[in-house]
């Protein structure tokens, strides 16, 4: 046969899928832009060649087509708020996607598990170290934590330099969730300009992640080989080998430690989440995890605990920054109940504070929460938004559709602490969602609390902060599963208080 028959043959099989898409597929009645309903390779190339955040993209989308938009062959984003109570409701044990979720190249762990029975039995394990009762036996970690940020904002300063605060805020969160769960950490907050080398590897780790979200023989090829065998075998590896593959081999590192010591954990000043899941008897199958387990979780662990309480910090910073009348009554507020420097506040007093709470909830509602949490309808089918959907159906919303909200949120592009504070605060709470809702909703709430009430008081109490030039181009974002910042990002000049 002539070479341009097997050419006739190829195309019309590549063609194959897209012709089903588009005229037979049970979602062609969703409206949409039409490669997206033909081929995934239009978010491929939003996400990785436009290098777009799709969650911005889809607020014009949905004001375009509607409430339900088509963003993928058997893919559908919802626009309107009361849909994500539909999707993230807690009867729902839907499966999540895992288009999505294999992302981060672990196939166990808290995060990643597909299926809500092995993502429960993980829970069962983990959830009592992250109860209300048990966060506070780590209120101590959490505070030596932010007094050595502020100890090393101060020596920056004094060295007359601005705070990269993206780094220092992720230096506290790392150090902090790293401790929390194996018992040591990699003391992000003593590096030269918080540039610890996880943290400078866990940002350049981000920048890769929508290509491995969109490219699966990639990701399955980048994480086929062990970290180990690729940071001894590449040439001058420590300069070369993909950051990815260095983060995992600290976080490996870490972990070593645990397993080749326990009884070191014991030293730990409380109770770690390696105790727990060390300990057969926590676990249903009275067996622990093998160490493959075992890393999964950690890593999963340190990714879902580190950046984004940072991202909250940094959030906030950047709208109180621009915001002095607020600092300054935020300050008297903190200094109410930390009129000594010396003697700082516990947890309760903080939490009592009405406008810093407001503050935090109002940061919340401002992270770059931009991806779509995107979950499997069963095949029984469901209702979302009023509508019939189809079961198998990857459905979901990024949480920025509910905080961006001008149907809930009043000027919702604005910091406002003060929405928080008036007379109908109680029924906007249902609308914030910055933990997602459902079984599998975030279980370090309590941990993410505290570090922010921590965290935001001690920032408060002892600087006087400015911008250094960060200008709101600086703070652009771009997320498909975890935020990264490609600019400048946020600098103060950061002066310590004297009393
Ligand atoms: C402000 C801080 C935080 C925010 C905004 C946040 C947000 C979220 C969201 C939206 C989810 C649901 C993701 C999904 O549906 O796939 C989630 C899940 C999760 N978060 Fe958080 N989180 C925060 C802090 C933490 C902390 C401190 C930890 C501690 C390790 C943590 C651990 C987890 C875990 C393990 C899951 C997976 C739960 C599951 O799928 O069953 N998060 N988080």
């Amino acid at each position: 046969m002539e070479i341009w028959i097997w050419l006739l043959v190829a195309l019309s099989i590549a063609l194959c899928p897209i012709i089903y898409n588009v005229f037979f597929h049970p979602l062609r009645r969703f409206p949409g832009p039409r490669m997206a309903g033909a081929t995934s390779w239009w978010k491929a190339y939003k996400e990785v060649f436009q290098q777009e955040t799709l969650a911005q993209l889809l607020f014009d989308l949905h004001r375009k087509h509607g409430d339900i938009v088509r963003i993928g062959p058997n893919e559908l984003h919802f626009g309107k708020p009361s849909a994500f109570h539909d999707i993230y409701h807690g009867t729902n044990r839907w499966d999540k996607d895992e288009g999505l979720y294999r992302t981060p190249g672990v196939r166990s762990g808290s995060f990643v598990f597909l299926k809500y029975k092995d993502a429960k039995e993980r829970r069962e394990v983990l959830q009592p170290m992250f109860s209300k009762r048990s966060i506070q036996n780590v209120e101590g970690l959490v505070w030596r934590n932010a007094n050595r940020l502020a100890t090393a904002v101060t020596k920056a300063n004094a060295e007359n330099c601005s705070i990269d605060l993206l780094y220092a805020f992720r230096s506290f969160t790392l150090d902090t969730i790293m401790y929390f769960t194996f018992g040591n950490c990699v003391d992000a907050l003593d590096a030269q300009a918080f540039s610890d080398p996880l943290i400078v590897a866990m940002d350049a780790s981000l920048r890769a992640l929508p290509i491995l979200k969109n490219f699966p023989l990639i990701r399955k090829v980048a994480y086929s080989l062990p970290p180990s065998l690729i940071m001894k075998t590449l040439p001058d590896a420590e300069r070369l080998a993909p950051r990815i593959y260095r983060v995992r081999a600290i976080i490996e590192e870490q972990l070593q430690k645990v397993l080749d010591n326990p009884e070191k954990l014991d030293e730990a000043l409380h109770q770690t989440i390696f105790h727990r899941m060390l300990d057969p008897n926590a676990h249903r199958s009275k067996v622990v995890p093998d160490s493959v387990k075992l890393h999964d979780e950690g890593l999963t662990l340190v990714f879902a605990g580190a950046n984004t309480v940072a991202d909250t910090l940094l959030m906030g910073h950047w709208n109180l920054l621009n915001q002095p009348d607020l600092v300054a009554r935020l300050k008297a507020e903190v200094f109410s109940v930390w009129p000594d420097l010396e003697a700082q506040p516990n947890l309760k007093d903080l939490e009592a504070l009405p406008l810093l709470t407001a503050t935090i909830k109002e940061s919340l509602r401002h992270i770059p929460s931009g991806v779509s949490l995107t979950r499997v309808v069963p095949p029984t089918g469901a209702v979302i938004s009023g509508q019939t959907i189809p079961g198998g159906t990857t459905v979901g919303m990024a949480i920025l559709h509910v905080h961006q909200s001008e149907e809930i949120f009043e000027d919702a592009l604005s910091f406002k602490p003060e929405r928080w504070l008036g007379e109908d605060a109680k029924q906007l709470e249902q609308w914030l969602v910055p933990f997602s809702r459902g079984p599998r909703m975030c279980f370090g709430v309590n941990l993410a609390w505290c570090e922010l009430y921590i965290a935001f008081a001690t920032l408060i109490r002892r600087f006087d902060m400015a911008l250094d030039g960060t200008t709101a181009a600086d703070m652009e974002w771009r997320e498909c599963i975890a935020a990264y910042y490609p600019n400048r990002h946020l600098h103060a000049w950061c002066q310590p208080v004297e009393c």
